[in-house]
C-alpha cells in the first residue's frame, strides 16, 4: 500500500493493473522479461497485478504440460526476486504448475501472491475450470480452496485480499465465501475472450455491488490460439463504480483504492448484515 495514511485520515492503496499482450510465438523468458519492464512502469504502486496465464498461453493447451513449472521454478523466483527488488505486494498473474516429486504429476492454473519482501505470502489453484469437456477440465486439476490474504504496509491499513481466476468470476458463491473470510478487495486475473467482455465489466461490478468489496480485474490481450482476448481490465470500488479502465490495447491502469472510504460504505449500508442464509 502506498499510503501515505495518518491516523485519522483517508487510508489510500494504489493498485496497478498490468493488461499484457500476449505474443503467441514470444519465448518464455521474453515475456518474463516484459512482464518485468511493465512491473517497473508502475511507478509507485503497491500492489501489483499480472493476468492469468501471461507466460504459458490462456489457451495454449498444446504447450501447457512443457511449459509447466513447480512452485519453487524458475517463474516464480523471478517473480519473487522482481517483488523484493521492488518493494510491492506482487500478484504473479496464474502459470501452469506442476506437481512436484511424483513420476505422473498433477496440472493446476494458479496464481502466487509475492509480499514485499519476495515471499510468497498466497497461492490460489483456480477452482472453476473453464473449457466444459475440453480445454482445463481436460489437462488440469482443480483447485479445492479459497485463497485470502492480509496486505499489511506499517502506518497504513491492513486490508484482506481475495484470489480468483478468470471464469472463477461467474460463481458467485465463490465470493461469498471470500467475504466471509474478511475480504475487502478481490483480486482477479484473467485471459478473457473479447466475445464475451461485456460479460466481463458487467460480472466485475456485480461482484463488487453484491459484496461490497474493491474488485481489481486484469485481463489479457492479443490472440492465443485463435482466441481473441478482450482487454477492458478495470478497478471498480466497493459502490460498483469504475474508477479505472483499459481498453483492448496493452497498457498499465492504476487506482488509488480508498480503505477508509469502503469501511465506512458498508457501516452506512449493512446489507451483508442482512443475509439470510439458506432461508432465501
Ligand atoms: O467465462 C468466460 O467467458 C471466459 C473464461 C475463460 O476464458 C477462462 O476462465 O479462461
Amino acid at each position: 500500500m502506498t499510503a501515505t495514511a495518518s491516523p485519522t485520515g483517508p487510508q489510500i492503496l494504489r493498485v496497478a493493473v498490468i493488461q499484457m499482450r500476449y505474443v503467441e510465438d514470444e519465448p518464455v523468458a521474453s515475456r518474463l522479461r516484459r512482464a518485468a519492464d511493465l512491473v517497473c512502469s508502475a511507478g509507485d504502486a503497491s500492489l501489483v497485478v499480472l493476468p492469468e496465464l501471461w507466460a504459458h498461453g490462456g489457451f495454449a493447451y498444446a504447450s501447457w504440460a512443457r511449459h509447466a513449472e513447480e512452485l519453487d521454478g524458475a517463474l516464480c523466483s523471478e517473480l519473487a526476486a522482481l517483488a523484493r527488488r521492488r518493494r510491492i505486494w506482487l500478484h504473479g498473474g496464474s502459470f501452469i504448475e506442476r506437481e512436484a516429486g511424483v513420476s505422473e504429476p498433477r496440472l493446476w492454473n494458479t496464481a502466487p501472491v509475492f509480499d514485499p519482501s519476495g515471499s510468497q505470502c498466497a497461492g490460489y489453484r483456480k477452482i472453476h475450470r473453464f473449457g466444459f469437456a475440453a480445454g482445463e477440465p481436460r489437462l488440469l486439476t482443480a483447485g479445492t480452496s479459497t485463497s485470502a490474504f492480509d496486505l499489511a504496509v506499517p502506518g497504513s491499513a491492513t486490508v484482506r485480499a481475495g484470489l480468483s481466476t478468470c471464469y472463477d468470476l461467474r460463481f458467485p458463491e465463490l465470493y461469498r465465501e471470500l467475504v466471509d473470510q474478511g475480504v475487502e478487495l478481490n483480486l482477479v486475473a484473467a485471459a478473457w475472450p473479447e466475445a464475451r467482455i461485456a460479460h466481463w465489466a458487467a460480472l466485475g461490478r456485480a461482484r463488487a455491488i453484491e459484496n461490497q468489496t474493491v474488485v481489481a480485474q486484469c485481463n489479457l490481450v492479443g490472440v492465443d490460439n485463435g482466441v481473441v482476448l478482450g482487454g477492458r481490465s478495470q478497478i471498480i470500488d466497493a459502490n460498483g463504480d469504475v474508477v479505472a479502465m483499459a481498453g483492448d490495447s496493452e497498457e498499465v491502469i492504476v487506482a488509488d483504492v480508498d480503505i477508509t472510504a469502503l469501511r465506512r460504505m458498508r457501516a452506512d449500508f449493512p446489507v451483508l448484515a442482512d443475509r439470510r442464509r439458506g432461508a432465501a
